[in-house]
């Protein structure tokens, strides 16, 4: 079984972590680096996983997963160059940086795949986006789609796709958190106890899912299903369009789009 290291264990690093053991693997196959000290014997102490350094990272696991934030990323590979072959995969997580970046600042050769996952991987259903690097074949691929279907399902988009992939399912589960806070506060507005309009959503929304991924309806389908003429729901509906709703998700996703390619010119030489 190979060795996976996670550079940098904060929030995705961990889910990641976590997922994998959930999904079989021993922690002595998994490793982790950590800046932060009081993170690294929290991390072991909750999992059994080994924080190491990054050269023994580099030496001991066959794929290096980077999960630093990607203004944290050149101090890393000022670490990693010197400490890498051509032997180890290295799988990017980091949102708008481009695989080429890696190549122009690690040895000749080295395989890198890079990756858009999210936070829903704590839960084993993350959606994961992976592009070869210039030097990653296709049983690179396969080994990164391997790791990642244990934690949630795999797509593959060429990497010219990455930074609009990042503003729509990296950034994804954020949109939806924030509907159902808004839909929270509606029913407080409406007098309901907090912990009974919570319920109401958060099932609402558990069930809008299911029925997303298990009927294989489309959403306008399903919508309509719950729209009865002269109804409640197109009242609301009617004042959503008033206030622009769709307009500004539009607005929104195309906005993280651009931050995503910004995070990746910041690098340029
Ligand atoms: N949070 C999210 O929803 C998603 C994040 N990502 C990407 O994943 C990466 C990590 O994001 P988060 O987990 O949210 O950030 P985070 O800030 O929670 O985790 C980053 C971790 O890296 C550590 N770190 C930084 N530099 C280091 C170094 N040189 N050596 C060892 N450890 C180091 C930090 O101490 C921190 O614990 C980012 O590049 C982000 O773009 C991708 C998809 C979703
Ligand atoms: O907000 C961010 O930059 C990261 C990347 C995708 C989700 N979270």
């Amino acid at each position: 079984m190979s060795t996976i290291a996670v550079l940098g264990a904060g929030k995705i690093g961990e889910a990641l972590l976590s997922g994998l053991l959930h999904g079989g693997r021993a922690p002595t196959d998994l490793l982790f680096t950590e800046r932060h000290p009081e993170r690294s014997v929290e991390l072991t102490k909750r999992y059994g996983v080994r924080a190491v350094d990054v050269p023994t990272a580099a030496k001991q696991a066959d794929v290096l997963v980077v999960a630093v934030k990607p203004q944290d990323i050149e101090p890393l590979l000022d670490e990693l160059a010197p400490a890498i072959t051509n032997d180890t995969l290295v799988v990017s997580l980091c949102a708008g940086l481009p695989t080429a970046l890696y190549d122009r600042r690690l040895p000749d050769g080295v395989p890198v795949v890079r990756v858009m996952p999210n936070t829903p991987m704590v839960v084993g259903e993350a959606m994961s986006a992976i592009s070869a690097g210039r030097h990653a074949t296709p049983a690179h691929l396969s080994t990164v789609e391997e790791l990642l279907s244990v934690v949630g399902q795999v797509v593959r988009v060429p990497e010219s796709q990455q930074d609009a992939v990042t503003a729509l399912s990296g950034s994804g589960p954020a949109y939806f958190f924030y509907l159902v806070e808004a839909m929270i506060d509606a029913g407080i507005l409406l007098g309901l106890p907090r912990a009974v309009a919570e319920k109401l959503i958060i099932q609402s929304a558990v069930g809008a899912a299911a029925m997303l991924a298990e009927t294989g309806e489309h959403p306008v389908t399903l919508r309509e299903a719950v729209t009865s003429p002269a109804g409640t729901t197109i009242m609301a509906i009617r004042e959503l369009e008033r206030h622009g709703v769709r307009a500004a998700l539009l607005a929104a996703i195309e906005a993280a789009r651009d931050r995503s390619e910004e995070l990746g010119k910041a690098h340029e030489e």
